[in-house]
């Protein structure tokens, strides 16, 4: 058992704006406890007459300052706990915080860079390569992924759900058992046998999430997620296995509400916002106050799903996430509070070890049967008619076996029947017997041999003797030779297998240059092709199903999203990746040509060693005289062949991480473009709903839309979506005169004054429904596909007026 109290960690979030100085100071001398002092600026304190105090203190176990990378998180933070969940303990860690100071960057990470890759997908890492060292246990991985809102939860690892809306993902409920452990009925778990399978469950449950996220719910601001990392370990034969769950935790912002609104005092004790924050404060209160016997962990979801992890058998670590700006000096001092009170929770982790049931029904079993042939031996429950001839065969073999077994541990199993034990003894004592009299026999005829056999000649003998001396030098010779082959081969097997699973990585190269995407298979180890590909198939499906994005757009649509792609910031972000995906991919293939050089000529080198040996060998063996071996030559070769090898294991390193890289920057596209389509939806959806708002005309459509288009109008409609199609010069087009289509329809469409010039024609028709509507605007007759169209026609034009009004 490890007794240890909750480790506190305080993470400075470096201000979205230049930071007045002197707000926060850290002191972190080595050999004190490290303390963050908090000061208050004049203005502030002042203003509250009862609370003059100017600074506050807290002693963390480390403060990070805003510099601090994510990798120096990770090493400090969270490698502890993820090797003692590896040596089979439980662990926690979770982010505490206000809104936008970094829970969800430090638990999660950014989105941009890989280098902000987060505590979740380090320790995936981490824990995967740990797996993969330790051969002397079979490790099992599981995953779940939890979402809380409102008290209620939601498996975000559901992959058959369309869902659009929270509530639509699969509701968690919980379950507690007689013992008062608590179970989340509805919680999927995805077994990971590797780090891709895993990131990509990760993946998918932070889409989910932004996807079911809606401006009412603000599910990253109000909710709280559980990432669970499940482990089993077991030693191969043995009937144990040990479980350890690890929970990585991203909670909701800690924001506070004032008790007595804008007159009450800075920096006292207000409530939460959210109501489970305010229960697990309870708990954290109740744990950290002396005799208190009853925890309120069953207040709400999320304290009972952390009940291990508070006060239980868990190592748990508590991040403290400030925003030290001068508007949240009050947030982060309760943060920090917060913190020290978590500080006193002592938690007691054991070992969970639990025998599998299955290997204790076969041990079981077979007790049971030797219990019962026992009690038949006891009890005198004896046959008396004799065996028969097939019994005694089968006893007759099973003796053979066992006598030929060389395993010194082998039993004759013949059951608790005295009749089969006598027989067994018969024929033991028949085949001693037999053998007693044969080898008698053998000795006489020895003895009797010499008296056959002419007396040899002295010279003879001498002959033989060195005769029999040369085999036996031949012999050495060849055993030596063997052994050294041997040797050589086991080697070459050893490195060849360690080679396969290394290499097929850099077989199933080359990397086709220019297309990051469809390389993405070719980067995965052959046996997690097939999941990869089911993977990559629901996350492209994802893309749209999620984001409820129509499968097919409309060009207009199309056309109006690559407008507002590209206007759009995250658009900058990337293209960035995009450049470094293409930078990394063809490192990667150069560095994958590069390990199968060094491969094949690794593979020579060993050849070329082989076959020196041989022939020195043949050669000492069929002239039966020692050759001087070239000494020289044969360490050249070696160290060649080390000095390859040693580039091999570097550039195979290099490309692994390469691999890992790749594929989180191919997440964080996919996860950028998710977010892209869904505030493209949301924007035009606000554009069509604003369009038949103002736009009686939109309305009076539907009453023309059955009218069957001549093949002028059809024409001109082609011509209209051909003009839209070919897109760019439009804002030129206007001042020639040759008036683009797409300008014109939108000026139509317009419900207000356009301000570009209007053609003298178009005065006179007045408005833009007057007459011209369907030969001039592409409609379809499908009220949804012409209310599309106009929106985009709409927000065409205020791109293009937008455009008018920068130039200008
Ligand atoms: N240490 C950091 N370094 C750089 N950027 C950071 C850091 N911490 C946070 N950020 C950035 O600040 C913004 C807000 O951070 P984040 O979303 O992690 O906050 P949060 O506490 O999870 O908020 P919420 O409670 O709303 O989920 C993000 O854009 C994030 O990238």
């Amino acid at each position: 058992m490890v007794k240890q109290t909750i480790q506190i960690f305080a993470r400075v979030k470096p201000p979205a704006r230049k930071q007045q100085s002197g707000i926060y100071s850290i002191d972190d001398d080595e050999n004190l406890t490290p303390c963050l002092e908090i000061i208050i600026p004049r203005d502030l304190a002042d203003g509250f007459v009862n609370n003059k105090r100017e600074s506050y203190k807290f002693i963390f176990q480390r403060i990070f300052d805003q510099d601090a990378k994510q990798e120096i998180i990770f090493e400090n933070i969270a490698k502890p706990v993820a090797e003692s969940v590896l040596a089979g303990y439980n662990g926690t860690i979770f982010a505490y915080g206000q809104t936008g100071s970094g829970k969800t960057f430090t638990i999660t990470g950014g989105a941009e860079r890989y280098s902000d890759r987060g505590i979740i997908p380090r320790t995936l890492s981490y824990i995967f390569e740990q797996l993969q060292k330790d051969s002397s246990k079979i490790y099992t991985t599981h995953i779940s992924y939890l979402e809380i809102y409102n008290e209620c939860g939601y498996d975000l690892l559901d992959p058959r759900h369309e869902a659009s809306r929270l509530e639509d993902l699969p509701k968690v409920t919980l379950l507690e058992d007689t013992d008062q452990n608590i179970h989340l009925k509805n919680l999927s778990l995805h077994q990971a046998t590797n780090e891709e399978e895993a990131l990509n469950l990760l993946f998918l449950g932070d889409t989910n999430r932004m996807i079911a996220e809606t401006p009412m719910n603000q599910a990253s601001t109000r909710s709280h997620c559980i990432f669970t990392i499940h482990l089993s370990s077991k030693e191969p034969g043995s009937a144990t296995v040990r479980h350890a769950k690890l929970h990585l935790v991203d909670l909701a912002g800690s924001e506070r509400v004032a008790k007595s609104g804008v007159g009450g005092q800075l920096l006292t004790e207000a409530k939460y916002i959210n109501l489970s924050l305010h229960y697990l404060e309870q708990v954290i209160i109740a744990l950290s106050e002396k005799n208190r016997s009853h925890i309120p962990y069953r207040n709400s979801m999320m304290t009972s799903v952390l009940r291990d992890s508070l006060g239980g058998n868990c190592m748990t670590t508590m991040i403290a996430t400030l925003s030290l700006e001068k508007r949240n000096i009050d947030e982060s001092i309760s943060t920090c509070r917060f913190a020290q009170r978590v500080a006193l929770i002592k938690n007691e982790a054991v070992l969970n070890e639990e025998i599998d049931p299955r290997s204790m029904i076969i041990c079981l079993q077979k007790e049971i049967q030797e219990l019962k042939d026992e009690l038949a031996l006891v009890t005198g429950e004896q046959r008396t008619e004799a065996l028969t001839e097939a019994e005694l065969l089968q006893l007759e073999k099973l003796i053979t076996s066992f006598l030929e077994d060389q395993d010194p541990q082998s039993r004759l199993e013949v059951g608790a029947d005295m009749r089969k034990i006598h027989h067994c003894f018969h024929h033991l004592k028949k085949l001693l017997n037999d053998k007693k009299i044969l080898r008698n026999s053998t000795v006489s005829s020895e003895i009797k041999e010499p008296d056959c056999q002419e007396p040899v000649r002295e010279e003879e003998y001498k002959k033989l003797r060195d005769l029999l001396k040369q085999r036996d030098n031949e012999i050495n010779i060849l055993v030596n030779m063997l052994k050294k082959e041997k040797k050589k081969t086991q080697d070459a097997l050893h490195f060849s297998s360690v080679d396969r699973s290394e290499i097929r990585l850099v077989q199933s190269s080359p990397f086709p240059p220019g297309n990051p995407e469809g390389q993405r298979t070719s980067l995965l180890s052959a046996p997690t092709q097939s999941q990869d590909c089911s993977m990559l198939r629901n996350r492209s499906s994802l893309l749209h199903k999620k984001s409820g994005m129509r499968e097919e757009m409309s060009l207009g649509r199309q056309e109006a999203f690559e407008i507002f792609k590209r206007d759009h910031a995250d658009s900058v972000t990337i293209d960035d990746n995009k450049q470094i995906l293409k930078q990394r991919f063809s490192e990667a293939k150069a560095l994958g040509e590069s390990i199968n050089e060094a491969r094949s000529k690794i593979g020579h080198l060993k050849e070329e060693i082989t076959r020196r040996h041989i022939q020195q060998v043949a050669l000492e063996v069929s002239e039966n005289m020692a050759f001087p071996s070239t000494p020289g030559q044969e360490d050249r070769l070696r160290s060649q062949l080390e000095e390859e090898k040693r580039r091999y294991k570097i550039m195979f390193t290099r490309l692994k991480a390469l691999k890992v890289e790749i594929e989180h920057l191919q997440l964080l596209m996919d996860k950028a473009k998710v977010k892209l389509q869904k505030e493209f939806e949301a924007w035009w959806a606000e554009e069509a709903t604003h369009l038949q708002v103002n736009s009686p005309a939109v309305n009076s459509l539907d009453h023309a839309k059955p009218s069957p288009q001549s093949s002028e109008s059809q024409q001109d409609q082609s011509q209209l979506l051909s003009s839209q199609s070919s897109g760019g010069g439009e804002a030129q087009d206007q001042g020639t005169g040759n008036v683009g289509v797409c300008a014109l329809s939108a000026r139509k469409v317009s419900p207000s004054p356009c301000p570009s010039p209007r053609s003298p024609e178009q005065s006179s028709t007045g408005t833009w429904l007057e007459g011209r509507t369907t030969s001039s605007v592409p409609l379809t007759g499908d009220s949804q596909t012409d209310s599309d169209i106009l929106a985009f026609l709409k927000a065409r034009q205020n791109i293009l007026q937008k455009k008018c009004l920068g130039s200008n």
